[in-house]
């Protein structure tokens, strides 16, 4: 069977791409990037999603709670690099309303990947695939050093997340 990884990752690194249009948003309107509320909302909706798709709420959280710490990492990244014009901001503006239905889109496959890979996570050469699967996303999709150190954190404790 094929390894249910390189979708996961895609999906995951998407979201983060997404990240940069959300820190456009905030770049402009002024809103810090760290939103309790919002972030509640999302761990409140992957739990009630996760049973459905076999996976615990305790770990369908965690693995938000992972790809929201990643995206922050993103977030902040970039206004640093646009406050001293490391970086030219992005020539589109999209409305934070609209980018978070396009977050909220992803949220199945993030979590029928999370679902799809719970037998490999409990494998004993989990860490191994996961560098394998790594290496091949980021020698296809070349992102930046932000954006790859935001897969990783993303990544966060991958094999020993829970089914
Ligand atoms: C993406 C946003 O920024 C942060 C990251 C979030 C996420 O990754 O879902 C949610 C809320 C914010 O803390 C947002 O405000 O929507």
């Amino acid at each position: 069977a094929p390894t249910p990884l390189p979708a996961l990752l895609d999906a995951m690194a998407q979201r983060l791409t997404l990240a940069d249009q959300v820190a456009r948003s905030k770049h402009d309107s002024g809103k810090p990037v760290l939103d309790e509320a919002r972030e509640r909302q999302v761990l409140q909706d992957v739990a009630q999603a996760a049973p459905a798709a076999s996976v615990s709420p305790a770990t369908a959280q965690t693995f938000f709670a992972a790809q929201m710490e990643a995206n922050k990492l993103v977030q902040y990244g970039l206004l640093q690099a646009w406050r001293r014009n490391e970086q030219p901001l992005p020539a589109s503006t999209t409305d934070l309303t609209a980018l978070r239905t396009q977050l909220n889109e992803l949220q199945a496959r993030l979590l029928g990947g999370l679902a799809a890979t719970g037998e490999l996570r409990a494998a004993a050469d989990c860490p191994a695939q996961l560098e394998r699967a790594l290496a091949a996303h980021l020698a296809a999709a070349r992102p930046d050093d932000l954006h790859r150190l935001a897969l990783v954190r993303a990544l966060g404790d991958f094999c020993t997340l829970p089914r």
